[in-house]
């Protein structure tokens, strides 16, 4: 059987005065490798894709994290400097690409900021600057550049029992990575939450009555497929619903 095709979000990023659509590297290793699927970013140009073609043709989406914010307008928040920086290529791309995967049914794992614009796109908020909010802890990432560091285990997360996290890796609690500035705030329609740190940040969600398989999570498995357990089995488990789809898809 051929491999399924899944659609990985690009970051804008100028570069030698180009602007450039890029993904990084461990989040295509992470499709290759982790759920043995063909990974093919998705330029993010906007309403100037067709998404609906471009969505009949893959069997899922990665919604990959990146150093830029969901600008906070488009959940009823203030853009500000400090803030920043922020994408519009990527939000105008990602949201509403999100958005129809969901409603059509093609699987989507969605990591840090990919977990924020899903729950933007589906009519959530998010809360900004989580180290500086009361009885929050730092979820930012350790300031250094050595990449091993920055993606070292930071913190465990709690289950939730009966979810569909639980269903992928057990109930039990376990250690993440942990990135991130902004994190789920009000959860958009539909969202459950799958796995909490002990601050009450939301590190995990899924979709309830989704018609197909969705999964997001805050902190980053791309990074440690290979090694890590979990990480692992995440991906697996996305390998398995996006060759599901394929078949369903194409009739086979
Ligand atoms: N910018 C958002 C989303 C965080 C995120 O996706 N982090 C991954 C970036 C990887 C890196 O820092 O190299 C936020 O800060 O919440």
């Amino acid at each position: 059987m051929t491999k399924p095709l899944v659609l990985v979000t690009a970051d804008v990023k100028a570069v030698d005065g180009y602007n450039w659509h890029a993904a990084a590297s461990t989040y295509l290793q992470a499709v290759l490798k982790g759920s043995d699927a063909i990974p093919m970013i998705l330029p993010s140009l906007g309403a100037d894709l067709d998404l609906e073609a471009a969505l009949d043709q893959v069997d899922g989406v990665l919604a990959t994290g990146s150093r830029s914010n969901v600008n906070p307008e488009l959940y009823g928040g203030e853009s500000t400097e400090e803030n920043g920086p922020y994408d519009p290529g990527r939000d105008s791309t990602t949201l509403p690409l999100l958005r129809r995967a969901v409603e059509r049914g093609i699987p989507v794992f969605a990591v840090c900021r990919g977990m924020q614009e899903l729950n933007v796109a589906l009519g959530g908020t998010l809360l900004t600057e989580v180290q500086t909010l009361e009885g929050r802890k730092d979820h930012r990432a350790p300031t250094t550049e050595r990449q091993e560091e920055r993606f070292r285990i930071a913190h465990p997360v709690e289950v939730t029992p009966g979810g569909c996290l639980a269903a992928v890796l057990g109930e039990e609690p376990f250690e993440v990575n942990s990135l991130h500035r902004q994190a789920v705030g009000d959860l958009g329609n539909g969202l459950i939450i799958e796995a909490q740190a002990e601050d009450g940040t939301i590190e995990a969600a899924s979709l309830k009555d989704s018609p197909g398989y969705v999964l997001a999570t805050q902190w980053h498995p791309e990074y440690w497929v290979m090694t890590d357990g979990p990480s692992k089995r995440l991906f697996e488990a996305f390998g398995e619903a996006v060759r599901a789809y394929r078949e369903k898809r194409l009739g086979l």
